[in-house]
């Protein structure tokens, strides 16, 4: 690009920024499900040296649209045609069902980007509504209450990392998380777990993968949580999971509801556990806007995409 470079119909894809508590993610504005968001382009927008970086992909778009370019197979039940939907990708270009964090910073873009007024915002994932309510909101900080749905727990398994064997529970957030309560597990100490290396996991359980929290029991309505995500690897934080690591610490303290602030790298979140439902109550910040020229993409699958913001 020059200086002067004028925007043409070839001119990259518009992004924004942003993250939850340190999981960020490349937010794609494409109400109309134009842009070919392979694996490969998923990669190459993610990479932290060659292209903006980010733990996953968050695309801006209609629920009916993604249906009919066949993104989507169906509308997932409860999630309307005219609906916002959150297109989740990993950083490798899998396609994860939900992101807990990602719909706070979804919710947040949408209000920044006009497409939603501030209250409660019905969004679609794969695994269903999770309508997103705008607590607070002062330009490019946020602070975003979602309706999490119902956790599903599925039973006990485990998980090595370093060496080691961490049981835990398995509770589907709409997405696979195997919680792992460690018994004396102080924060030092699980600063220190090696979180980052891809842990092994019973594949007859998992057959689509695990995302593993490694976290310290609950004392004082409090956690501390690390995770290795499906798809990304250790990021500073997991919606999700910080929900599945709730309903493990309260479960190992013989509790099936309550609220739990559980500390993760990236900050803080809060999670409110009813009888058939929970809620995660967390930041988001957008931090930059701008446009993606990467060379792989346009080798790849020539782009012609130029949604507006
Ligand atoms: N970071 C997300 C979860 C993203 C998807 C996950 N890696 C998966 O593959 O299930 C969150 O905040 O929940």
């Amino acid at each position: 690009m020059t200086p002067d470079h004028t925007p043409t119909a070839t001119d990259g894809i518009a992004f924004l920024k942003g993250h939850g508590t340190l999981n960020d993610f490349v937010i794609l504005p494409d109400d109309h499900a134009e842009l070919d968001l392979d694996e490969t382009l998923v990669r190459a927008l993610c990479d932290r040296r060659g292209g903006i970086g980010a733990d996953g992909i968050l695309r801006i778009a209609t629920a009916g649209a993604l249906v009919d370019r066949g993104v989507l197979p169906a509308l997932p039940n409860g999630v309307d045609r005219a609906d916002w939907f959150m297109d989740y990708r990993n950083a490798d270009g899998s396609i994860a069902e939900m992101c807990g964090n990602g719909v706070r910073v979804f919710a947040h873009a949408l209000v920044a980007t006009h497409r939603a007024d501030t209250g409660t915002i019905a969004i679609g994932t794969r695994s269903g509504p999770r309508p997103a309510t705008i607590v607070s909101h002062s330009g490019d900080d946020a602070v975003v209450r979602v309706d999490m749905g119902e956790p599903r727990l599925l039973g006990l398994s485990s998980a090595e990392l370093g060496g080691r064997t961490f049981a835990g529970v398995a509770v589907d957030m709409g997405n696979p998380h195997l919680a792992c309560i460690v018994p004396g597990l102080d924060a030092a100490t699980l600063a220190a777990l090696p979180v980052g290396d891809a842990p092994t996991f019973d594949r007859d359980f998992f057959p689509h993968g695990v995302n593993v929290e490694i976290a310290t029991p609950l004392s004082e309505g409090r956690v501390t949580m690390r995770v290795h995500e499906r798809g990304a690897g250790e990021t500073m934080s997991c919606g999700t999971g910080i929900v599945a690591t709730a309903v493990a610490a309260l479960a190992d303290a013989g509790r099936g509801t309550g609220d739990v602030v559980v500390a993760v790298p990236g900050g803080e979140v809060k999670v409110h556990l009813t009888d058939g439902g929970s809620t995660l109550i967390g930041p988001s910040a957008l931090v930059a806007s701008g446009r993606y020229h990467g060379g792989a993409y346009h080798t790849a699958v020539h782009a012609t995409h130029t949604a507006p913001m």
